[in-house]
């Protein structure tokens, strides 16, 4: 039998079907979620879509090339609390659990964004 070659994170989850049904789920929470749908109300969703797309493909180490904004700059002037970056931590583990990621692929996930909430913060 075949050597298992280790494949990216973004290979093992399923590829760019399972990145768009995350980006698609995570958007539904949003919507229903009165605290954080609050930040949305001006933003343009199809351009959220397509860059949270890309920015997730790239941050699972897949071949994709993020042509957004820093996540500085796309948050600056939001005063986003620590309570609401937890908040949409937790929509995201929804959206990736019916994506059918398992717990610790989602664990996965959550170790390469975590980082990025110095960036996001408070700004
Ligand atoms: C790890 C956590 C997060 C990641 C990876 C992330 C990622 C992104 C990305 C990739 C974009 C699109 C960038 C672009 O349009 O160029 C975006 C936009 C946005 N994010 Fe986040 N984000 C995170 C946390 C948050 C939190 C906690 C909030 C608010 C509670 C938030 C609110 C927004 C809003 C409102 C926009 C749209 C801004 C606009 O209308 O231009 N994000 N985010």
């Amino acid at each position: 039998a075949p050597n298992k070659v280790p494949q990216s994170l973004y290979d093992e989850i399923g590829g760019m079907p399972t990145v768009e049904a995350i980006t698609d789920n995570l958007i539904n929470e949003i919507s229903f979620n009165e605290t954080i749908y609050r930040y949305f109300k001006k933003t343009n969703i199809r351009r959220f879509r397509e860059k949270f797309i890309e920015h997730l493909c790239v941050n699972t180490g897949g071949p994709c090339i993020y042509t957004g904004d820093t996540m500085l700059r796309v948050h600056q002037g939001q005063n986003i609390s620590e309570t609401d970056f937890n908040l949409i931590v937790d929509l995201l583990v929804n959206a990736m659990k019916k994506a059918g990621l398992t717990y610790t692929q989602q664990n996965q996930v959550l170790k390469v964004l975590a980082p990025m909430r110095v960036e996001i913060l408070y700004k």
